[in-house]
């Protein structure tokens, strides 16, 4: 299953006419994540519509296996989990592979965490790469033990504790892996477990944890901050789920409409819950036509559609507050400031540096070598935009096991003269299964 172990996949990209046609993007990959955690602790069963099919929830699906959920897929889709119940969590007896996913590791070290289990983590080149510590630290705090390799990283052995010792965490960086590890550590901790957000971050741990019945409040404290408290020992009930498409998919074909000239595409259910909306906002205070038509709720999410059309976008020096809001977007953001008119200043986003890559040094080479003009800051960018001029292309362009950047160099090679190379395609499947089809049926390519 892993991306990692078949040969890299290249592809150009080249310049298309105007994209046209009706669209719809895969599940969302948070909910679909946190669908099978939280459905695989409840006693019954769950249904799980819309489950993203992708490398990352797979890798969560196999691992709830291993601790005993029974989880089966219908012909027409449809998910099924038997969950065991909270604090029933069975000893893997495998190491369980994360691949290239960070959600994944970084909740199931959470959810592991308060049982009374030992389980080893491993995951692929990227994966092993990326900083544990900020869950390592809290989740201690608790009174479970970590094996780490060097740097707190994976692979990782992790020896849960029952019970563990609720705490009060203020979050040190604003990562909605973090509060969720912890939320989901809570779950079988006796007592109250409260983590505290100075900067929200994205809330379909806290929206589902209700849902499922948990004890969960949400207080804003005098100075703004967020305070979610869950009551441990809990019994979650099962539930049917529909799952929102995903809006960090839905951001590549919706740059692609904006840039594309004469394009107009309509992306249908589309998750828009404000916490991760951010990239719309954006891109229409750059000048992006973006309608947002029969907006709705889809299983306690905010749904809408969207109507994109291609647009004259202008640079923008985007408040670092909104990042949370859109961080996994970033890279495609960065793809429609190189085609703007006028400069483009993007700060404060360290975070992007312990990503699936360093997302703020891979764009800074992979855009210039398709003839941008990029200024690589120490948390950020400086984009001086083409004025709506095609790219010069090129490549191939290295995507270091990051879909992201892979999709988001697809895109660019919509809009450049001589086509852009992107050097592996591979992982495209961890989130978005079938994007190049995708393109297809907007006329993108043959
Ligand atoms: O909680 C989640 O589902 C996610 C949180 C974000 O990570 P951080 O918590 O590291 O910011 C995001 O980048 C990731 O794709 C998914
Ligand atoms: C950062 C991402 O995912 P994860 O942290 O789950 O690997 C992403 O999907 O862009």
């Amino acid at each position: 299953m892993p991306a990692h172990n078949d040969a890299p996949t290249p592809a150009t990209f080249t310049a298309a006419p105007a994209l046209s046609g009706t669209i719809t993007v895969p599940g969302d990959k948070s909910i679909s994540h946190r669908s099978l955690m939280l459905s695989a602790l409840a006693i019954g069963e769950s249904r799980v519509e819309g489950l993203l099919e992708g490398e990352d929830v797979l890798a969560t699906a196999d691992a709830m296996r291993a601790m005993g959920a029974d989880i089966v897929r219908d012909a027409d889709g449809t998910w099924h989990v038997h969950g065991v119940g909270v604090g029933c969590l069975l000893q893997p007896q495998v190491a369980l592979d994360m691949g290239n996913s960070g959600t994944s590791t970084r909740l199931l070290m959470g959810l592991i965490a308060s049982h009374a289990l030992t389980a080893t983590f491993v995951g692929d080149a990227s994966l092993s790469r990326r900083p544990m510590g900020r869950v390592i630290d809290p989740l201690s705090n608790m009174g479970a033990a970590f094996t780490a390799s060097p740097g707190g990283r994976l692979p990782l052995t992790l020896r849960g504790i029952c019970p563990a010792v609720p705490i009060e965490y203020r979050l040190p960086v604003a990562s909605a892996q973090v509060k969720s590890a912890l939320l989901l550590a809570g779950l079988n901790t006796p007592g109250i477990t409260r983590v505290i957000e100075p900067v929200a971050t994205r809330d379909h741990s806290e929206r589902m944890l209700r849902g499922f019945g948990a004890d969960l409040t949400v207080d804003i404290d005098n100075d703004g901050a967020r305070v979610i408290s869950i009551r441990g020992e809990a019994m979650l009930q099962p539930q049917n789920i529909v799952v929102p498409g995903d809006p960090s998919s839905a951001a590549f074909p919706m740059v692609a409409a904006l840039l594309v000239p004469g394009s107009q595409v309509t992306i249908r259910n589309v998750g828009l819950n404000p916490t991760r909306a951010g990239l719309v906002d954006l891109l229409r205070e750059m000048g992006g036509d973006i309608a947002i038509i029969r907006p709705r709720d889809v299983g306690g999410e905010p749904v809408g559609d969207l109507v994109v059309t291609a647009s004259r976008l202008s640079g923008i020096d985007p408040d670092p507050a909104r990042a949370p809001s859109m961080i996994d977007e970033y890279p495609i953001a960065f793809v429609a400031a190189a085609l703007a008119h006028g400069r483009s200043v993007f700060r404060g986003l360290e975070e992007l540096r312990v990503k699936e890559s360093d997302r703020l040094t891979t764009m800074a080479i992979g855009l210039r070598a398709i003839g941008a003009q990029v200024e690589e800051t120490e948390d950020g960018l400086i984009i001086e935009g083409t004025g709506g001029e095609p790219l010069s292309g090129g490549g191939p362009v290295a995507t270091l096991l990051d879909h992201r950047i892979a999709m988001s160099f697809a895109i660019a090679g919509l809009v450049s003269r001589g086509g852009v190379t992107v050097d592996d395609m591979r992982p495209v499947a961890t989130s978005f299964p079938g994007f190049v089809d995708l393109l297809k049926a907007m006329g993108a390519m043959e």
